[in-house]
């Protein structure tokens, strides 16, 4: 009979990951409980996260929870369908419980084909979530990937919350593996005998996550020391802790500030604008926006509207995007005497309420 190799370090690592990230979710049911919890895996039949079921399959084995797996067939690929069988048959050879394929058309109208793959993938597993009614979703991400995602971030030039990179948890979407090396998960899989599937986009220069990870990070590790993934996701964890703390200090500014104008209008006043830190006020502004509807508005349309403070007199409309647009409304008296702590920012949604001396049709200030 084979004998099954000593049991690796990085295993028990794993395990621990995993135990700490189920806490609070898998330990409400006691212990053989008939209603035990469902956890279910995403797994593409990968590396990340096929080791992942195999050590949710050893949570299942200890009593706490019930473990399945959902694979997502995008049908992109020639072959797609085997590869997810190939995976749901895996990970069935685990003991997972159910295990479901889910094929998805992904619909790539004004998205990339990965962003469309992710929502569509999302979307698939909200839904089997919803209708086994899971505790929680695994996603296999990990530090390497966290890194890629930081360093992607710091390329575009992007804010706190996306160099932030991905949470370990939201909602009911667990990342457990987000402080193990993707060496580790390939050690993993050798370790319980399994075979993953290396997806070959992976290793296509076309995307530029490949290329951060074929030849960005390989050439910062070189020329930086070792290191450089692991540093990566610690600055992602500290500007995860800074956006926490940043979004909650602006919902409290945006409360305070916050009053309702006609036909659902949004009140800013200004004043109580200028006072606050920059961080601040683009959040705000932002709040406000999110609350008419706008998706996040970029930083350039935050910068536009926030310009609006240093104008004389009305001034506007700057549009934020979904239809929601912000104009400055100063009092009669206040334009009289030039002074700019007498108005407010304005945000109103379809273009409505667009105070004195600003024509609905007027083009926006700055894009
Ligand atoms: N087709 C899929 N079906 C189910 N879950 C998926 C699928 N693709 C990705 N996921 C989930 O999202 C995580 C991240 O996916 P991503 O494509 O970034 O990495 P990956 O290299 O494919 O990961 P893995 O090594 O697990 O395949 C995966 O670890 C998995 O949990």
């Amino acid at each position: 009979m084979a004998r099954r190799p000593r049991l690796l370090p990085t295993v028990g690592t794993a395990r621990n990951l995993l135990a700490a990230g189920l806490e609070g979710i898998v330990d409400r049911a006691p212990t053989g409980s008939p209603a035990l919890p469902l956890v279910l895996v995403a797994c593409s039949g990968g590396p990340d996260s096929l080791a992942l079921a195999a050590v949710a399959a050893h949570a299942a084995h200890t009593g706490r929870c019930r473990v399945g797996a959902v694979v997502v067939d995008h049908g992109l690929q020639p072959g797609s369908a085997d590869v997810a069988a190939r995976a749901a048959e895996t990970v069935r050879g685990l003991g997972l419980d159910p295990v479901e394929v889910r094929t998805v058309s992904v619909d790539r109208t004004g998205m990339g084909p990965e962003a469309a793959a992710r929502t569509a993938r999302y979307s698939a597993l909200d839904d089997a979530a919803a209708v086994h009614g899971a505790a929680a979703v695994l996603l296999g991400h990990t530090l390497d990937d966290q890194a890629e995602q930081v360093m992607l971030g710091l390329a575009r030039g992007s804010g706190t919350r996306s160099l932030a990179g991905m949470p370990g948890r939201r909602g009911l979407y667990l990342r457990p593996f987000l402080e193990l090396r993707r060496i580790d998960t390939e050690a993993i899989c050798a370790f319980y005998g399994l075979e993953p599937w290396h997806d070959p986009t992976n290793e296509d220069r076309a995307f530029a996550r490949s290329r951060v990870r074929q030849e960005v990070l390989p050439f910062l590790e070189d020329q930086l020391g070792p290191g450089i993934a692991q540093a990566l996701a610690r600055t992602a964890r500290i500007l995860g802790q800074d956006a926490d703390l940043l979004e909650q200090l602006s919902s409290e500014a945006y409360a305070g500030l916050r009053t309702e104008g006609d036909d659902g209008a949004v009140l800013l006043p200004e004043d109580g604008l200028r006072a606050l830190p920059a961080a601040l006020r683009q959040r705000v502004l932002a709040l406000a926006a999110l609350e008419l509807g706008a998706f996040q508005p970029s930083s350039e349309r935050l910068r536009a509207a926030e310009s609006l403070l240093d104008r004389r007199g009305s001034a506007g409309p700057v549009q934020l995007g979904g239809k929601v647009s912000v104009h400055r409304q100063v009092r009669g008296r206040a334009v009289l005497r030039g002074d700019a702590s007498y108005g407010n920012l304005v945000l109103s949604s379809n273009g409505s309420n667009n105070g004195p001396g600003v024509k609905q049709s007027r083009r926006p200030t700055q894009e």
